[in-house]
């Protein structure tokens, strides 16, 4: 499902590479912690393996994909197929409702809308009666589950959570987890959590674990 070798990548004025992951891997329904200080790179990781960074130097391979070769184009197309993003700032637009909100995944990726498959989703996340809610009319944990029905709109086979966990308390914390990993194990998809906070390798035990330290390189 994910192959990365050799992978480094420096910020325009950097000195020394931001981040350096010599080689991951994950099979498909496998599941991968990012863990790392501030700054290590967590974001700059998902971020490529997303395809809305271009990998400098070394190799990402999603699905027998080289993200180097998507063309910009391309690539939003090719996110918005393969890959479900819940990004740390969820990224909800004001004006628009749940129900759109979660739509706009089926627009970025020029697929037919679906308000059908919209309302099931968040009816499975407990927002069933949410959806003509605006996003300033939601809880920071209801907006967060809307950001995780946009990523899973498209059935993606990874779904990347950047910091899920940010600011939760413990209980908060295991339920944002137990989610994520009931939607991707639902539709047997690979899940990759970046984070800080040691509480999520102990809510995700099966997790492959992925150590960013300071300066950018893994261990
Ligand atoms: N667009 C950018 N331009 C220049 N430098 C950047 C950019 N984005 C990130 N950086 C730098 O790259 C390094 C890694 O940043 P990144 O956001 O990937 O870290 P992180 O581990 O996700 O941090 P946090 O836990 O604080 O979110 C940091 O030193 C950051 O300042």
């Amino acid at each position: 499902m994910l192959q990365i070798a050799k992978l480094t990548h420096r910020y325009p004025g950097a000195h020394i590479p931001q981040l350096n992951v010599p080689a991951f891997s994950l099979a498909r329904g496998e599941h991968a912690i990012v863990i790392g200080p501030s700054g290590s790179g967590k974001s700059t990781l998902l971020h490529l393996i997303a395809a809305i960074l271009t990998p400098q130097n070394g190799d990402i391979r999603v699905a027998d994909t080289s993200i180097a070769t998507l063309a910009p184009r391309a690539a939003d197309q090719w996110r918005g197929r393969h890959i479900g993003f819940l990004p740390q700032k969820l990224a909800l637009i004001p004006s628009l409702n749940a129900r759109d909100n979660i739509l706009l995944a089926a627009y970025a990726s020029g697929q037919a809308s679906d308000s059908a498959r919209a309302d099931a989703l968040l009816s499975a996340l407990g927002l069933a009666d949410k959806a003509t809610a605006k996003p300033h009319q939601l809880s920071q944990g209801q907006k967060q589950r809307v950001a995780l029905a946009r990523a899973m709109f498209n059935r993606p086979q990874l779904l990347l959570a950047d910091e899920p966990t940010a600011n939760l308390d413990d209980a908060s914390c295991r339920s944002a987890i137990a989610l994520l990993l009931a939607q991707a194990n639902e539709l047997g998809a690979s899940l990759i959590l970046s984070t800080h906070d040691a509480r999520v390798v102990e809510a995700l035990p099966q997790g492959k674990l992925l150590r960013l330290h300071a300066a950018g390189a893994a261990s």
